[in-house]
């Protein structure tokens, strides 16, 4: 066994070395690890040695600690700090002293560093554990990978927070659960209570030398040394004493209006006895804060406080050299590899959180005064049909529907079948959840039909400002509809009618349904389609790179992101009066021999449209570069609601957007014609269809082959552009074709840019290009409500005067 163990030795040094740390420094803690883990390599070689990583930091950190300690030994008689903290908190008057002799009436637990420094209680620090055999101490219910240790009543107690504990031996280690009680008793006395929790900081009780310490009823447990590793946990509502350790500086969020979200008690220096008439710190100059970061309006804040006269050597460092150390140390230990990472912000990133949950956190705690408050507070509704039983999540704001969260509310289910036939789309629960509404839609079915289950998963309901007819104060509304693959939220929300949002799978990129023939080979790009010697930025080059070839050798966008006047302006054209333009004509027309089951049809004609070719992966240009503006995604807010004019969903900004913007792209499943065709016809009672034929390029070969006439159908698949309506010539969106991974155009991106200022709440508008005379088109013949003055369609222009 000998030479085994002696090899997974010299793996775990070899695994150090990369680290910088040599054979002599690793060999005492990985046998403490070894110890502590009672001979469970496992743990130690598990995530490739991170524990005897953070165990070799943690241990250099801590001798850097003991040496500081060490210069700076206490007075004989001076109680050591940790001694009294602890005992304050036992509220023990006998521990108020150091009595380095305990006595069977004093507190039994005591603590032993390597410098023989005896304090009673528990420290922050990390301690020496070598040759020490370490045993398990006693821990109230404590849950270790699924085993259960309970221990007699008579054991006292101290809570725990939900937290890792390390213990070697029985089995004892694995998570603790909230409600762990460790325990550690005074000798005939009661229960000691001493949750202290200080964040990132091992926690050791030695009780090694006192023969005083009851574990249980096993003497053997006498003088164990338990340890509890408290990473990640915050300061929690303990009583500290005022003797913290000057090296002990909390952290703290808060708004920054002054008003500390944190309760000051929870703060060992905050606490009543330190704060004067006005609730600031007593004697506490303006130096002891030091803001570290802040939510983009500063609303919210983090900064340290701490004790500026507690200490004489005490200097606060610049938040640089913090920054630098943690980020040097997270790196490491946590393997970080993106070259960008930066604490701080990650702590700016921490307050813009807090402050997003805690305004919602307000409004679920609020009643609602209308439809804006809602939109922060959308209620969760879930209807079990089997049991006929109504769920609701009184918040899903935050994104969890989970149905271990839901309230089940089912006595109060209105009985809706009971009056006729109906069928209930949707039901809807008022802010504080006590009225239920279920909204009709067809009176003519006999049955009662819910929306499928993965609509009404995150169909939500809101309060109106003004009761639709019908609605009885609600609208039906979804919080996401994109299920967070978009870098933005996409809601939805209908305050007109009772239709629901008819099924469909969010996407956000295209993907091939079967025949379609689409081959991303970098093999295909030539240099003289790519920058590969590009670098950073390709817009700010003097002369633009071969990715500019494509438009002219200009770039299509402007360094804000925006298209160029110019190019926009063509594309605009080309799109409202192509006849300028010209149209080709296949020879064989793909879309015509889809129709007519493989026979040749007369081609109606397409456009041979300009496109913007994006840099890709064989550019040598960062992701930032400004000329990757559509593959980088929706970066606009959006929304897509009830329309009030018959066009059922439409999409809307909620933003201010300039002309020539970027909002989306066209995303579906990537169909042959043939496909589509076939699709059409087997569901020719759809009412909406959404199919775009990628045919910008068709004019410009041969014949093509069916898998190489593609189109993109949104159909089941889809992303959000698959609700923008039709509008006839002054559409405020353009479609523009975009090469961005092959210069193979037959597969290219269907992107959407703004033609003109759009305002907020404008909804978004495409021209479809469709002749409504022409009932073979892709796109299902509608009767066109699009309110243009320039509308094409004869017949709704004849119904609109009439
Ligand atoms: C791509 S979808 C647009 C989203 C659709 N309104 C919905 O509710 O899902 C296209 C369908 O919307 C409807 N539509 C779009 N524009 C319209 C318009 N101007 N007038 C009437 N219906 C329109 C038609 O039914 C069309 O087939």
């Amino acid at each position: 066994m000998a030479p085994k163990s002696n090899s997974k030795v010299k793996r775990a040094c070899e695994a150090m070395q990369v680290f910088g740390y040599t054979e002599e420094i690793v060999k005492p803690v990985l046998r403490n690890l070894l110890n502590l883990y009672n001979k469970n390599w496992k743990l130690i070689e598990d995530e490739n040695y991170s524990a005897l990583l953070e165990s070799l930091i943690d241990s250099e950190e801590s001798k850097e600690r003991q040496k500081s300690l060490l210069e700076d030994e206490p007075e004989e008689n001076e109680p050591p700090l940790k001694k009294s903290r602890f005992c304050s908190q036992l509220n023990h008057s006998s521990l108020a002293k150091h009595d380095p002799s305990p006595s069977a009436d004093t507190c039994t637990l005591e603590l032993q560093s390597p410098s023989k420094q005896k304090m009673a209680g528990f420290t922050t620090e990390s301690y020496e554990t070598e040759d020490v055999e370490l045993k398990p101490f006693l821990l109230k219910d404590y849950q270790g990978k699924g085993k259960k240790q309970s221990f007699s009543e008579s054991s006292p107690v101290s809570t725990l927070p939900n937290d890792m504990v390390v213990f070697s031996g029985d089995n004892m280690e694995g998570p603790c659960n909230p409600s762990s009680h460790l325990t550690i008793k005074e000798k005939g006395d009661t229960s000691l209570s001493y949750p202290a929790l200080v964040p990132k900081r091992r926690l050791r009780f030695d009780c090694r030398e006192e023969p005083n310490v009851v574990g249980s009823s096993d003497a053997s447990n006498k003088g164990a040394l338990v340890e509890y590793d408290l990473s990640d946990t915050m300061p929690l509502k303990v009583p500290f004493s005022d003797n913290l350790p000057d090296s002990d500086v909390p952290l703290a969020v808060a708004p920054s209006d002054g008003s500390r979200t944190f309760e000051r008690q929870d703060l060992e220096f905050l606490n009543s006895e330190h704060l004067d008439t006005e609730g600031n710190e007593k004697g506490v100059t303006s130096s002891s804060q030091q803001d570290i970061a802040s939510s983009q309006k500063g609303e919210v804040k983090i900064f340290f406080v701490y004790k500026p006269c507690s200490s004489s050597d005490f200097r606060p460092p610049s938040l640089d050299a913090v920054l630098k150390r943690m980020e040097g140390k997270y790196i490491k230990s946590y393997r970080i590899s993106q070259p960008g990472f930066s604490l701080l912000r990650l702590m700016e990133n921490l307050c813009e959180c807090y402050l997003t949950a805690g305004t919602k956190a307000k409004a679920a705690n609020e009643p609602l005064a209308g439809i804006e408050s809602q939109k922060q507070h959308p209620v969760g509704v879930r209807y079990d049909a089997a049991n006929h039983e109504l769920h609701f999540a009184p918040d899903i704001s935050n994104g969890s529907f989970k149905l271990s969260n839901l309230i089940k509310v089912s006595p109060q289910i209105p009985k809706f079948p009971a009056s006729g036939n109906r069928d209930i789309v949707c039901y809807m629960v008022n802010f504080n959840g006590t009225k239920i509404y279920g909204a009709e839609k067809d009176k003519t079915k006999k049955v009662l039909k819910l929306p499928a289950p993965s609509t009404m998963n995150n169909s939500v309901v809101v309060q109106k400002k003004d009761s639709s007819p019908g609605l009885p104060g609600s609208a039906y509304y979804f919080e996401d509809i994109t299920n967070g693959q978009e870098e933005h939220r996409i809601s939805l929300i209908n305050e007109f009618s009772h239709e629901i949002l008819h099924v469909f799978k969010y996407i956000p990129k295209n993907i091939i349904f079967q025949n379609a023939y689409v081959k991303f080979l970098l093999a295909r790009i030539s240099d003289d389609n790519c920058c590969s010697h590009c670098s950073e930025d390709c817009l700010s080059l003097d002369i633009p790179c071969a990715c500019a070839g494509e438009t002219g050798g200009e770039f299509a966008y402007t360094s804000g992101g925006l298209l160029k006047e110019k190019f926009l302006e063509n594309c605009i054209s080309m799109n409202r009066e192509p006849q300028k333009h010209g149209l080709v004509y296949c020879q064989d027309c793909p879309l015509e021999r889809s129709k007519n089951n493989s026979m040749s049809g007369v081609c109606k004609g397409h456009l041979v449209r300009k496109f913007i070719k994006e840099c890709w992966h064989k550019c040598g240009c960062s992701r930032g570069c400004g000329n990757r503006v559509v593959q980088r995604g929706i970066a606009v807010s959006l929304q897509v609601f009830m329309t009030a004019h018959g066009k059922g969903w439409g999409l809307r900004t909620l933003e201010d957007l300039s002309r020539g913007a970027f909002v989306c792209e066209y995303v579906g499943e990537i169909v042959t014609n043939m496909e589509l065709y076939e699709r059409n016809t087997q569901t020719a009672d759809e009412r909406h269809t959404y199919p775009v034929l990628l045919d910008a390029d068709w004019g410009s070969e041969g014949v093509l082959k069916d898998e190489e006439a593609l189109c993109l159908d949104a159909t089941s698949y889809g992303n959000v552009a698959r609700f923008i309506n039709h509008r006839c010539y002054d559409a405020n969106l353009v479609e523009i074709p975009v090469e961005v991974e092959t210069p193979d155009h037959h597969y290219y991106h269907v992107a959407f840019f703004t033609t003109r200022k759009v305002n907020a709440l404008e909804e978004l508008t495409w021209d479809y290009g469709i002749d409504f005379t022409d009932h073979s088109h892709p796109v299902k013949a509608f009767k066109c409500c699009c309110g243009s003055e320039l509308c094409r369609d004869i017949k709704s222009l004849k119904r609109a005067r009439k």
